[in-house]
């Protein structure tokens, strides 16, 4: 066990996500902390949109906007509040120089053309359960520009690739909020106490069981998915697997990532390139998946080894969880 992983298991439970992230910092000489910062402005966002997502009915954020965003969705009250939550805690913080949202069609320059990061983010994941009071989230990618300090973001530290990300994760708008992340150095979880304002350490390295009980799909989706995909939900059904499916991207990978299991977005005859969004939902929750000793896959393919287009909004087919389920999807796909 690598001496990282040895401190970071020493930081006792109930360690504040502050304190949490300056002992991380001390364990590297060269950290300047501008990430120690832009990971405290994701996580100041996190709270505030916590507050929007509980009294969202009493606030009047609930409903669609009446218009669509890029991807040609509607656009729920609470997607933008979210997304300007965001934008202005990473705008305000200093450290995130562009932002790739999917709420906005091209990159949202911050100004800080002295940051040296740029991120990714779905700001509010899990729109068509916003106003029926079930859980949804955020989520989030974090590269190091490659464009010039000093100068506006480029679309080219957008489009480094999957494994080019350093940091990643989620929040987790649920019965209890929660900020899951990784560096790199494993998956880390923190749960919100709403009544002192902190995140606090509650799961200081998490681990995806190899095999598990659940798969995640919309099967209303049956007669359109392909058949690699029908064998394969058909043999989780033999094996008596249980089916979850909350609708939420963020609440149903949170479960798996506990209990063991595969969530399954394939392409669909409407959507034959998958619909979620390689960017700001797939590379995150992959990079994230594989520090918790988990696999995510478009099928055949490994997610974060999927070269990205210069479409800033691509999507994929997503297949994540435990490693051995999803390998046995694979399995059915080469076949
Ligand atoms: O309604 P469907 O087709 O099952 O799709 C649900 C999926 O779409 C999403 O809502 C897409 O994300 P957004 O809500 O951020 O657009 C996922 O969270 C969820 O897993
Ligand atoms: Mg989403
Ligand atoms: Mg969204």
């Amino acid at each position: 066990m690598s001496q990282t992983t040895e401190n970071t298991l020493a930081t006792p439970v109930g360690t504040t996500l502050e304190r949490y992230i300056m002992r991380k910092q001390a364990e590297f000489p060269f950290a300047t902390g501008e990430l120690s910062q832009l990971l405290r402005d994701i996580a100041l966002a996190g709270k505030i949109v916590n507050r929007d997502v509980n009294r969202a009915g009493l606030s009047r954020i609930t409903g669609a906007m009446g218009n669509n965003n890029v991807q040609g969705e509607a656009q729920q009250r609470l997607d933008v509040e979210a997304n300007i939550r965001f934008i202005r805690a990473l705008t305000n913080g200093g450290e995130c120089c562009a932002i790739l949202s999917e709420e906005n069609e091209e990159i949202v320059q911050t100004g800080n053309e002295h940051g040296k990061y740029v991120v990714a983010m779905d700001p509010l994941d899990g729109s068509s359960n916003i106003d029926v009071n079930v859980s949804i989230g955020t989520i989030f990618s974090i590269y190091r520009r490659v464009s010039r300090i000093g100068g506006p973001a480029r679309l080219e530290d957008f489009l480094q690739g999957g494994r080019a990300q350093i940091a990643a994760g989620y929040v987790l708008y649920g019965s209890s909020t929660m900020l899951v992340y990784t560096t790199g150095h494993g998956v880390v979880g923190f749960t919100y106490e709403t009544s002192l304002g902190e995140f606090f350490l509650s799961h200081p390295a998490i681990v995806i069981p190899q095999q598990g009980p659940v798969f995640s799909c919309n099967e209303g989706n049956w007669f359109d998915y392909p058949e690699f995909v029908r064998t394969f939900l058909m043999q989780c059904k033999e094996r008596r697997l249980t089916a979850r499916y909350v609708g939420s991207l963020v609440a149903d990978y949170h479960r798996n990532l506990f209990t063991g299991g595969i969530y399954l977005y394939p392409p669909t005859t409407a959507k034959p390139g998958g619909k979620l969004r390689l960017l700001y939902e797939c590379y995150p929750l992959a990079y994230l998946i594989e520090q918790a000793g988990g696999l995510a896959v478009t099928g055949a393919d490994v997610v974060l080894d999927v070269p990205p287009t210069a479409d800033l909004h691509q999507r994929a087919p997503l297949f994540v969880g435990s490693a051995e389920l999803v390998r046995e999807l694979q399995a059915v796909a080469a076949r």
